[in-house]
C-alpha cells in the first residue's frame, strides 16, 4: 500500500535530495520515497507500506536509477522480513520488477543472504530481519561511499583528459543523488567538477521519452548551482560538430563482463558520436553495476516499456500519482519504446568505478578492478 503527501518543507532549499529513506513509524516501517515522476514540480514523499507498492513504485519510475534501484530492493526485501511477508516470494518479486539494472537484484539478494544466514545459524525471525535491515543499510552506506569515491576519480581523469580545465560536459539522463545513496554516479563528477571551478558547461540531455534529463538533472544542477544548459536529445550532434563538447559522461545499468554497457536509451547515439568527433566516452558506475555473470552486450535484456510513454506526454500528476497526458501522435500510433541501449567497449574511453579508472575498457582489467571491492559481497542465485 502506497500514499503520498507533500515533502517537508526542510526539503526545499538544501542541495541535498534524499531519494529514499528507511522510516519507522508508530504503526510500522516504511520505505519512503522522493517519488520522481512528480519532479520538479512537487516534491512529494511516496510511502511504501508493504513490498507491492515498492514493486508499483519501481515499475513506474516512482524510484528508479540503478544503484538506488539495488538499495531500493534490499530495502524491500528488508520490509518483507520486519512485516512478517513471505521473504523468499518478495525476494523473486523485487529482483524482477525490472530487468536491466543488476543493482536491482544485487540489492535484494545481499539483503536476502543475511537473513538467511542469520536463520541458518539459529536466529528467529526477528533477528533474521533486523539482519536483513542491517545489509540494507550497509549497501545504502557503501553506496554513498563509492558515489564519492567515483567523483573522485572521474575528476583525476578529466584532468588527465582535458589539462586546463574548463569542460564543457554532455550528459545524458539521470545520474545524481536521485539514483544513489550519495551524490550519484556521472553527475557526481559533473559537481566534483564544479566545485573545483573546472565546470564551463553541463549540456544536458532531455532524454526522451520520461525526460530524466529535462524533469530531473536539470533539477539537481539548478538546487547545485551549476552551469547547465537543456537540449533535446536530436541537438547534441550539433553540439558536437560544433566542437562544444569536451567530454561526455554517463552512468550505467548494467557492465557485461567483456564491458559492453546498458544504458538509457540514446547512449549509443552518444558513444558513436563521440567517436567520430575525437570526445572521451566515459561511463561512470559502482562496480555493483558490472556482471561478470553476463558475459557480452547482447545477452543484456533490454527492458522495453509501454508505447504510450512515446505517444503520449504526461502534463499533470494527481495525488494518487496517476498522471494526466496528452497525446503527441495519432491515437492507436504504434511505437517503439526500449528504455535502454547498450554501446560495445571499443567505444567506451574509460569506466570509472570506486575501485578506480579502467581504460582501455578490457574483459580482464574489468574483472580486476570489481574483484577488489567483491570479495566477500559474492553474488547467489534465488
Ligand atoms: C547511475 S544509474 C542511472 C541510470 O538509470 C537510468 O535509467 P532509469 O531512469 O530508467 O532508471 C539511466 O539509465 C541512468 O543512466
Amino acid at each position: 500500500m502506497a500514499d503520498q503527501h507533500a515533502a517537508p518543507a526542510s526539503r526545499s532549499g538544501s542541495s541535498a535530495v534524499p531519494a529514499l529513506r528507511w522510516e519507522d513509524l508508530p504503526e510500522g516501517p516504511v520505505i519512503v520515497l522522493l517519488d520522481q515522476r512528480r519532479l520538479p514540480v512537487d516534491e512529494t514523499e511516496l510511502i511504501c507500506t508493504d513490498v507491492p507498492a515498492l514493486i508499483e513504485a519501481i515499475r513506474g519510475l516512482a524510484v528508479r536509477g540503478a544503484p538506488l534501484l539495488g538499495i531500493a530492493g534490499a530495502y524491500g526485501l528488508a520490509l518483507a522480513a520486519v512485516r512478517g511477508f513471505d521473504v523468499e516470494e518478495a525476494a523473486e518479486r523485487l529482483a524482477h520488477a525490472r530487468p536491466t539494472a543488476v543493482n536491482l537484484a544485487y540489492g535484494v539478494r545481499r539483503a536476502l543472504a543475511a537473513h538467511r544466514v542469520a536463520l541458518r545459524s539459529g536466529a528467529g525471525p526477528e533477528k533474521a530481519a533486523e539482519a536483513a535491515l542491517a545489509e540494507a543499510r550497509a549497501l545504502h552506506r557503501e553506496d554513498a561511499e563509492a558515489s564519492a569515491d567515483m567523483a573522485a576519480h572521474g575528476l583525476t581523469l578529466l584532468q588527465e583528459l582535458l589539462p586546463g580545465g574548463g569542460y564543457r560536459i554532455l550528459t545524458h539522463c539521470n545520474t545524481g543523488s536521485l539514483v544513489s545513496g550519495g551524490e550519484g554516479t556521472a553527475f557526481a563528477v559533473a559537481r566534483a567538477a564544479h566545485r573545483a571551478g573546472e565546470l564551463r558547461r553541463l549540456w544536458v540531455d532531455e532524454t526522451r521519452p520520461l525526460l530524466q534529463g529535462a524533469r530531473l538533472t536539470a533539477y539537481e544542477a539548478g538546487r547545485a548551482g551549476m552551469p547547465y544548459t537543456l537540449l533535446t536529445d536530436s541537438a547534441a550532434g550539433s553540439l558536437f560538430s560544433a566542437g562544444e563538447v569536451d567530454a561526455v559522461l554517463i552512468g550505467a545499468d548494467r557492465i557485461a563482463a567483456d564491458g559492453s554497457v546498458a544504458n538509457k536509451v540514446g547512449s549509443y547515439p552518444l558513444a558513436v558520436l563521440a567517436r567520430y568527433h575525437h570526445v572521451p566516452f566515459v561511463v561512470v558506475a559502482p562496480t555493483t553495476t558490472v556482471d561478470l555473470g553476463t558475459q557480452e552486450g547482447a545477452a543484456i535484456e533490454v527492458e522495453q516499456r509501454p508505447g504510450h510513454e512515446v505517444t503520449e506526454l504526461p502534463t499533470t500528476a494527481d495525488a494518487t500519482g496517476t498522471t494526466a497526458s496528452v497525446p503527441v501522435a495519432p491515437v492507436g500510433a504504434q511505437a517503439y519504446n526500449p528504455a535502454f541501449d547498450v554501446t560495445p567497449p571499443e567505444l567506451v574511453t574509460a569506466i570509472v568505478t570506486e575501485n578506480g579508472v579502467l581504460s582501455p575498457v578490457t574483459e580482464a582489467g574489468l574483472a580486476e578492478l570489481c574483484d577488489r571491492s567483491r570479495s566477500g559481497n559474492g553474488m547467489m542465485s534465488i
